[in-house]
């Protein structure tokens, strides 16, 4: 080997190095603390960024973290219905829940999307836990009744939202160096099945663990301040900031609901929420173990 080569095979290993001991502040900072972190459906759809997205949730439990994932599926269900041949109905942003629709969207999320998550978590030889309905239930609810403006009550049929969870079992799952793995269903308290936007489901388990992080992987770098150029992709956003931007409608459609769960999360004592791109590798790992991140963070 030329001394060039070993020149370059030494510096290589010192960088290497340093990206270890950068990370070692941040891996004693988050041992033994809740991060939850929402797949969305968007980013579901990319096999191999969702295989390298569950190395780094298992990396991050290697290193002691309690990772929990949430995940939703709205593009799987619609196309689920589409086959069922039912038209997908949305009102608010929420999923028009019939009797066929729930079962639809229930089968879809819980013995698809979670079993697959789960077996691929196994397939690289940590250990995972589905819990819903069909196995441990963690997620209990209530039917969600929004409002028109004339105040008169919006049907969404099964449509609920999170008001409580099982903490005892999460703890349980995450000692035992399982990472749970949850749909985003859950029963109320006569074991009826509730469809929940897979956003808010993320910020209730993150508000009532006090989850140190919530983090949301979808199918953009993070928030844009124009959604056409790429170079205004902010990277530090406060509460206040993103009510504005809310309303002026800088941040609109599928951002809106991750943003105002966001902000109930902090409001709750969730230390800091991010917004990240599923599809680049090790972008979770990126945004919590350096000191630089490169999605969105919002904070207080
Ligand atoms: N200001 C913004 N910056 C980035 N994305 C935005 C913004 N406003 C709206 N969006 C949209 O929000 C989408 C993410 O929400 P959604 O499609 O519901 O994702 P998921 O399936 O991950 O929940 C993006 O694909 C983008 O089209
Ligand atoms: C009530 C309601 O709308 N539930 C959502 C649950 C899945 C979800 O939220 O998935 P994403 O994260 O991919 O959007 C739905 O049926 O689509």
């Amino acid at each position: 080997m030329s001394s060039e080569g070993i020149r370059f095979t030494v510096e290589d290993a010192v960088r290497k190095a340093a990206v270890l001991i950068e990370a070692l502040s941040w891996i004693r900072r988050f041992r033994g603390r809740y991060v939850v972190i929402k797949l969305g459906g968007s980013a579901l759809e990319e096999e191999a960024a969702v295989k390298s997205f569950l190395t780094d949730v298992i990396f991050m439990r290697t290193v002691g973290m309690y990772p929990i994932l949430v995940h939703g599926g709205g593009k799987a269900i619609s196309q689920a219905m589409n086959e069922a041949g039912i038209e997908p109905h949305f009102v608010n942003g929420r999923r028009y829940t019939d009797e066929k629709t729930l079962e639809i969207a229930t089968s879809v999320l819980a013995n698809q999307i979670s079993e697959s998550l789960a077996q691929e978590i196994r397939a690289q030889g940590a250990q995972a836990e589905p819990l819903h309905f069909g196995t441990r239930n963690c997620l209990l609810g209530e039917q969600l009744t929004l409002q028109a403006e004339d105040g008169s009550p919006i049907d969404l049929g099964h449509v609920g939202y999170v008001n409580d969870i099982d903490q005892g079992l999460l703890a349980e799952v995450c000692q035992a160096d399982a990472i749970p793995v949850i749909p985003s269903v859950a029963l109320d308290a006569s074991g009826q099945k509730l469809n929940v936007n897979a956003d808010t489901a993320a910020a209730a388990l993150a508000r009532i663990l006090k989850a140190e992080k919530l983090v949301f992987l979808s199918d953009v770098p993070g928030i844009f301040l124009d959604r056409h150029d790429p170079g205004t992709l902010v990277s530090h956003l406060e509460t206040e900031r993103c009510r504005a931007l809310i309303k002026d409608g800088t941040i609109d459609s599928g951002m809106v609901p991750k943003v105002d769960a966001a902000l109930e999360a902090l409001a709750s004592g969730v230390g800091k929420v991010h917004i990240v791109d599923a599809r680049l590798p090790h972008s979770i790992l990126l945004e919590i173990y350096s000191d630089r991140g490169i999605g969105t963070e919002i904070v207080k």
